[in-house]
């Protein structure tokens, strides 16, 4: 029989995984169907990614040295980070070594860090933002909101899935959304960004990859609701006016060339019927809300995409193939226990109907623990899918 070792030597590549959540886990199981060799790494034992990786390794990816004893020790080819929360100025001396970092240590280390992403997009490529500010302290915050005006979002440097971030109606609410935001914010900085709201009409995910040997590809754009800065639904395609289409694919196209790298990304954007398309931020790797692509929507989905793209594997065409939601399964309550699940068998009973439970090993209130996905022809109705797929989702619970 073959042993993992043996994998590993004739294996085309081995990749160490920064992170291991239910996106890694798609991800290393596309990897798996194309014989790739994976090192799955998170904070805790037993997440998602490492129950379906060759190997796993449990530390802090924040912490520098500790990064660099997994990477001397499993020496990869390649570094694919699927969280934010990593030692990324260390990711450049590991590609000045050689190792192959997705999409690149740039764009990893740019958008860990609200600042860097914005400033690059707003300032060096000129695509248009929220009006912002930063804010290190809460004195320095009341005078920014007065230049931006009620209501503002405030959000930490550096967060994701809505950690920390809060919608201020009023400057009364000032302190609060300073506290909040530092306590949300991941390390050590205590730095704020301040947006203007923007009222937008929709906003959607711009699935964009970038090649080593090829075009830059865009998928057909996924719309999504969040809920407290955490996605909740999504669907695909979205419908939005052709020339914001063309805009957004036009701004996705300026960013990840300026980031540099192949890979996916997933590209966000707000769309107002009244002003136009606001670039709001990006992730250099598969996006959440992208796992509607995990109904069958396009020919390839996101984590596929991602692999090819990592890989320089051919990318013949990416089509929508029919149209799909995606519901999130969310855990109302915070235990160290193994979650269980109820109402699985009712939810599978209904038609193009897909369920992932994610297999996290504890909860946490809000978690995301698994998806519902619904599908359907192209020219169905989008809007009574969603309905189908939330209804689904609400009723599978977490206990
Ligand atoms: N300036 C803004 N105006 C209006 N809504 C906003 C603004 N900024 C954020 N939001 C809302 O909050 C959501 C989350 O914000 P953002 O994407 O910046 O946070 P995040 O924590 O990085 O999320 P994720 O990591 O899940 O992508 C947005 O998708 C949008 O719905
Ligand atoms: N918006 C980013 C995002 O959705 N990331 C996904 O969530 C996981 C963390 O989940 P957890 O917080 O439940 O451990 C990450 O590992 C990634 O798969
Ligand atoms: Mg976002």
């Amino acid at each position: 029989m073959q042993t993992l070792k043996d994998k590993a030597k004739v294996m085309t590549k081995k990749i160490v995984l920064l992170g291991s959540g239910e996106l890694g886990k798609e991800f290393v199981i596309s990897a798996q169907r194309k014989g790739q060799y994976i090192v799955a790494c998170d904070s805790y034992a037993g997440a998602p990614a490492m129950q379906v990786a060759d190997e796993y390794e449990v530390f802090d990816m924040l912490d520098g040295d500790a990064l660099e004893r997994v990477i001397t020790k499993h020496k990869p080819d390649i570094i694919v980070p699927e969280i934010e929360a990593i030692r990324t100025e260390r990711l450049y001396d590991f590609e000045k070594e050689g190792i192959q970092v997705v999409p690149s240590a740039r764009a990893v280390n740019f958008t860990m860090n609200r600042k860097a992403i914005r400033d690059l997009a707003a300032k060096e490529l000129g695509l248009k933002t929220a009006k912002y500010f930063y804010a290190t302290s809460l004195e320095e915050l009341k005078e920014a909101a007065l230049k931006v005006g009620f209501p503002c979002v405030v959000k930490p440097l550096m967060s994701s899935s809505g950690k920390g971030q809060s919608l201020v109606r009023s400057a009364e609410e000032l302190e609060n959304a300073w506290e909040y935001g530092c306590s949300g914010s991941r390390g050590d900085i205590k730095e704020l960004i301040i947006e203007e709201f923007i009222k937008f009409d929709s906003e959607i995910t711009l699935l964009t990859v970038t090649q080593k040997n090829g075009p830059t590809l865009f998928c057909p754009p996924i719309g999504h609701i969040q809920k407290g800065g955490d996605y909740r639904e999504s669907f695909q395609p979205a419908h939005i006016d052709p020339a914001h289409l063309k805009e957004a694919q036009d701004m996705a196209d300026k960013v990840t060339r300026a980031l540099t790298g192949a890979g996916i990304w997933g590209v966000e954007f707000f769309l107002s019927h009244e002003n136009g398309v606001y670039f709001s931020e990006l992730s250099p790797r598969p996006h959440d809300t992208g796992m509607v692509t995990l109904a069958g929507t396009q020919n390839l989905n996101e984590f596929e995409l991602h692999l090819r793209a990592v890989l320089g594997l051919p990318i013949p065409n990416i089509k929508l193939e029919r149209i799909g939601v995606s519901a999130v399964i969310l855990s109302p309550i915070a235990s160290k226990e193994t979650p269980k699940y109820k109402g699985l068998e009712e939810a599978l009973k209904e038609e193009d109907t897909y369920l992932r439970i994610f297999g996290k090993p504890f909860t946490k209130v809000n978690r995301r623990m698994g998806v519902v996905l619904c599908y359907a022809p192209i020219g169905s109705d989008l809007d009574k899918l969603r309905d189908k797929a939330k209804d689904i989702a609400s009723r599978v619970e977490v206990y």
